[in-house]
Formats: C-alpha cells, structure tokens, sequence
C-alpha cells in the first residue's frame, strides 16, 4: 500500500471523476454482496423445501447481475477518463517544467531517462491512480460493512474472519520499504536501459564509424540481463506480498465457514444466517483480492513516482521573475556589461569581465579560438544561466527583466546543432511561424540558399524529411534551420556556428545573403571562419573569456593580436589542404 506524496497529488487533478470511479467500484461490490443475501434467501429455502419465492429471487439475482455488468462498465470508463486526464495534466506540466529547465537541464540529464519517465512513468501513474486508488478507498471501507453484517447475523464468525482481514491488508505492509526498494531499482534500470538504446540508436553511425557496435551490443545486452534480474527480484517480493494475502483469505474464509457451519449444527443460527455468513465470508476478501490484481497494474507507477518528482520540482538555472514583454519598437542594442561567468563545478571562470556593445540593426561578429565563450555568451543571452557578475541589457532593458518566454521569442537563434522533425519540409518552416504563406517560405528559403534545392526534390516544399533531417546533408539541414529562423521573424537573430556545415565559399554567400534578408535586425554571428564575419559591422574577438578586441575587419587585421592570428591560422589551413 505504497502512497507517495506524488501519487496524492497526481490524484487531486481529477478529484471529480475519481471519486465517481471510486464510487461506482463501491456500488460494483455492492451488488456482490446483496448476490450473495439472496443466494443465500434463496438457499435456506431450498433446504426447507419451500421453492415459492424462488423463480422471484433467481430473477433478482439475474437483475443484480445485469447491474453490475452496466456498473462495471461505466466505472471502467469513468476510471479511464479519471485516467486520461491525470495523464494528459502530468504530461503538460512536466512539458512545460522541461521548457522551463532548458538547455542547461538536458545538458545533465540523459534524453532516454526524461523519455522513459515522461511516457511510460505517466503511464504508470495513470494505473496507479485509476485502478489502484479507487480498489484501496473500496477496499478500507467495504470489509468492515461486512464484517458488521456478519457480526448481526453470526458473530463467531468474526472470529475467523477479523485476523484473517487483519494478516490480509497488514502482513504486507512489513514488506513495503523493500517493495519501494526493489520497485526504484527497477525503474532505475528501466530507464537506463532506455537511455542506452536511444542513445545508441541516435549515435549508430558514430558507432560504426569507430567500429563500436559490437561492444554497445554487448554492454545493451548486459543492461537488458540487469533488467531482468531487477524484474525477477521486483516479482518474488511482490509474489510473496501476494501469497500472505491469498493464505490470508483462504485461511479466513475456511475458518469462518467452519464456525458458520458449527453453529448451524449446534443449532444457534438460522439457515439463512449459515447461509449468508458462508456466502459473505467469500465476499469480505473480494476487495482486498481485487486490490492485489490492481497493485500489479498500478506498482510501475509507484516506482516511477520518484522520478517523476524530481523532474517536476528541478528548478531551473535561472528565476522567471522579469514581466517585461520583449515588443520593441525598433530592433534593440544588446549590451553585454562587465559579464562574468563560471559553469558550475568549473575550477576556473568561463567568461571574465566581458564588455561590448552589439548595435541595434546591425551585425554583430563574435569571432575567437575554440573555447574562449563564444557559445557561453549565446546561452547567457538567452538566459540558459545568468551571468555571475555584470550585466546583459536588451533594448536598454536588463535581460532578467523581461518574461522569458517573452526575450526567447523576440530571439531567433540557428545553433550548430539543427533539429528537424519527421514531418515535410513546409511543416518544419512553418514552426517558427504557422501561419506563413507560401510566398513567405519560398522568401526565406532562398534568402538561407537552399530554395533551389527544395524546389528541386520531387514534392518539393510537401518533401517529407527523415527523423532529425536525416534525409538531407548537413549543409542542406542547416540552412532549412536558417530559413526557419528568418521566418520567426524576431527582431534579433544569432547565428551561432549556423553554417558550419556549408562549404567556405558558399558560407560567405549565405551569410552575406542572411543579414540582407535579416533587413534591420539585431543580428550576432558566432562563426570560426572568417570569410563568413569579415563583411559584420564590428567584429568582437573573444580570447581565454575575456574580449581582446573590437574593430572591423581591416583594423583588426592591421593591429596584429588574436585576430590576425586566427585569419592567418585559417590561411595556413587552407594552403595545407591544397598542398
Ligand atoms: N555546460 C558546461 N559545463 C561546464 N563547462 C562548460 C560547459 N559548456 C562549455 N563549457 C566550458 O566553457 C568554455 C567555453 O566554452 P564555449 O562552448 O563557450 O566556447 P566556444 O568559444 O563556443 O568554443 P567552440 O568554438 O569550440 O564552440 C570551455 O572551456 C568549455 O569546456
């Protein structure tokens, strides 16, 4: 009888349809007992030779019967309402926390954990708290009705049947911290196991490359072997909870039959009352037995519940406290202000007093070697962490004061990783902004330089794309995340490393092609080659978190420093790609 303070909780969402559920199992139980009273009538009259009323109690039986199948039925469907909407709340709350936590969160988690909890934890849950709960509230309260039944009609046979009751409901309770144990154990390893696999079927061709499918098979099949021993260890307690109830019950209603029946020798009950203690002795323990099938449906979720909490209370890296909304009227300045950062657990500060100004309506490039912050700016823009120290303002407007989804929307971004979905190329497009025509995809398509190529596959822009864009290069994936961005239309745009995957010559064109089209906006562009900034209105030069210089292009490059290094760098990279 494992209640977490989660599953309470996920079973306040559907109070209302709970409590009918709970009410119409109570009323199916109900109809047993009044079964078994007139079985029993119709018993005793049997053995006193008097069949009068019997064709009239053999028709209520038939009736009782006929309403607990409809009973049945409509607890089953308002059970599975209560069920639907406790999953569907938990769903998109624990959506929400996820978009909540951001980058920073999944940076720490395993994608194959948050799956397996998200989906088939919730399942658990739902379980849990349509079968499961309704069965326990029955199970408290019908028993004792019985038991007080019993004790008007045959009290010895509550002789029989109380201990019974007793070692039924509270023998396995001695067993409930190993059964939580086992059941997190479990869990644990289910969702490991979980992880494993996506993470191996998303990393396949690395896999291969590095001729490590063998061994990943090998360690998947260890994790699988892991799993079945947490299951048949997870199954020999819950077996041995369910043996104590079952000898409980059998126990029980031998007893209180064999009492029952001395009485009817002794002569201290009527027939009727042999009868009916005999039939409801049966009938105390159909509840407590009903609750042990439900225990298995719903024990997935009590074991998932853990995980589930921890997902839905992990705070965030940063407070959504700010209520500005981001609708400037002009595309706004960013300023970044003696900014200060260090990754948690890091012995040394990523980012060290980084001041600059990125002008309204300009293009902005952040250039530097790999590892001096570049990408660390973009998440403290984005708020993914707040700066240690300093400041970030937008539109002259600190960044924390702004809603967060509010500064997230009025910032597209196009990352070195892209992610496209498994739907068409138009669908794709049409997430940055629904309602865009198809004038307005083709527009941005080609301002990214890949409308040609859409126009050129058979069905065009209803070209429907392999799972992450696998059908497409990776030049062709960045630049559809490119026109995806452009279509978003926020008065900011960053590219961060967003066409790292395009030819050098025509990265510069795309580029170049990208701040035309991007018209007016604020625009940042973190990029490791050159050619693709050298046209940006200032270029920042990142060095070890710190800035080392800011100019354009020329003037860099005549003041020698980490600039001019880079460019040379790039140049000795090429001459030794053509030697
Ligand atoms: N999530 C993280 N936790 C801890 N340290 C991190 C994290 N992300 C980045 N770092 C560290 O911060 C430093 C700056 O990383 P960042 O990705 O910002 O550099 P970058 O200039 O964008 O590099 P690149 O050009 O290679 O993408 C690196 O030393 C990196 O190891």
């Amino acid at each position: 009888m494992i209640v977490h303070p989660e599953l309470r909780r996920a079973a306040r969402r559907a109070r209302p349809p709970l409590l009918a559920a709970t009410l119409l199992q109570g009323a199916v139980t109900l109809t047993h007992l009044a079964q078994a009273a007139l079985l029993a009538v119709a018993l005793a009259g049997l053995a006193r030779g008097d069949t009068a009323r019997l064709p009239w109690l053999l028709a209520a039986v038939l009736a009782v019967v006929a309403a607990r199948a409809g009973l049945a039925l409509w607890q089953r469907r308002t059970a599975t309402r209560a069920g639907a909407r406790v999953r569907v709340a938990l769903r998109d709350e624990l959506l929400a926390r996820l978009g909540r936590l951001g980058p920073a969160h999944l940076a720490g988690a395993r994608a194959g954990a948050v799956r397996t909890t998200l989906v088939d934890g919730v399942e658990g849950i739902d379980a849990y708290v349509s079968r499961y709960l309704p069965q326990l509230l029955v199970t408290l309260t019908v028993p004792p009705l019985v038991l007080a039944v019993v004790a008007a009609v045959e009290p010895v046979a509550l002789l029989g049947l109380v201990p019974a009751l007793l070692l039924a409901l509270a023998g396995p309770r001695a067993w409930d911290r190993l059964l939580a144990s086992r059941g997190k154990e479990h869990w644990d390893t289910y969702e490991g196991l979980g992880a494993d696999y996506l993470e191996a079927l998303q990393g396949m061709p690395a896999l291969r490359a590095a001729g490590a499918v063998g061994r990943t098979r090998t360690r998947l099949e260890q994790r699988s072997a892991a799993l079945h021993r947490a299951t048949v260890a997870k199954l020999r307690v819950s077996l041995a909870d369910t043996g104590i109830t079952d000898l409980a019950i059998q126990g029980g209603t031998a007893a209180a039959a064999l009492l029952a029946c001395w009485s009817a020798v002794t002569g201290s009950t009527s027939a009727t009352g042999t009868y009916l203690v005999l039939l409801l002795a049966s009938e105390c323990f159909r509840p407590v037995r009903d609750l042990a099938r439900e225990w298995h449906a719903g024990y997935l979720g009590a074991s998932a519940a853990d995980g589930l909490a921890a997902l839905r209370t992990a705070e965030p890296a940063v407070r959504d406290t700010g209520t500005a909304s981001a609708d400037w009227p002009e595309p706004p300045e960013l300023c970044f202000e003696n900014v200060e950062f260090t990754y948690d657990g890091a012995r040394t500060p990523t980012l060290r007093g980084v001041t600059f100004t990125a002008r309204a309506g300009r293009t902005t490039a952040i250039v530097g070697p790999s590892g001096s912050g570049k990408s660390t700016l973009m998440a403290l823009l984005l708020r993914h962490h707040d700066p240690d120290g300093g400041r970030i303002t937008l539109g002259g407007r600190c960044t924390t004061r702004y809603a967060l989804d509010a500064l997230r929307r009025g910032i597209a971004v196009v990352s070195q990783e892209t992610y496209l979905f498994h739907a068409t190329i138009a669908d794709n497009l049409r997430l940055a902004r629904p309602d865009a025509t198809d004038d307005e995809l083709a527009r941005a398509a080609r301002a990214a330089g890949v409308h040609d190529e859409i126009a050129a596959f058979p069905a065009g822009y209803a070209t429907v794309l392999g799972e992450r864009g696998a059908t497409l290069s990776g030049g062709q994936r960045q630049r559809l995340a490119l026109a995806r961005a452009l279509l978003a239309d926020a008065p900011v745009l960053v590219l961060d490393e967003a066409t790292s995957s395009v030819d050098e010559r025509r990265e510069a064109d795309i580029v170049r092609e990208l701040v035309n089209a991007a018209g007016g906006r604020t625009v940042l562009v973190v990029a490791h080659r050159l050619a693709a900034v050298r046209h940006a209105d200032r270029i920042v030069v990142l060095d070890g978190g710190r800035v080392d210089a800011v100019g354009e292009h020329a003037a860099l490059l005549g003041s020698g420093g980490v600039y001019a290094e880079l460019v040379e760098a790039g140049h000795d990279h090429r001459e030794g790609l053509a030697a």
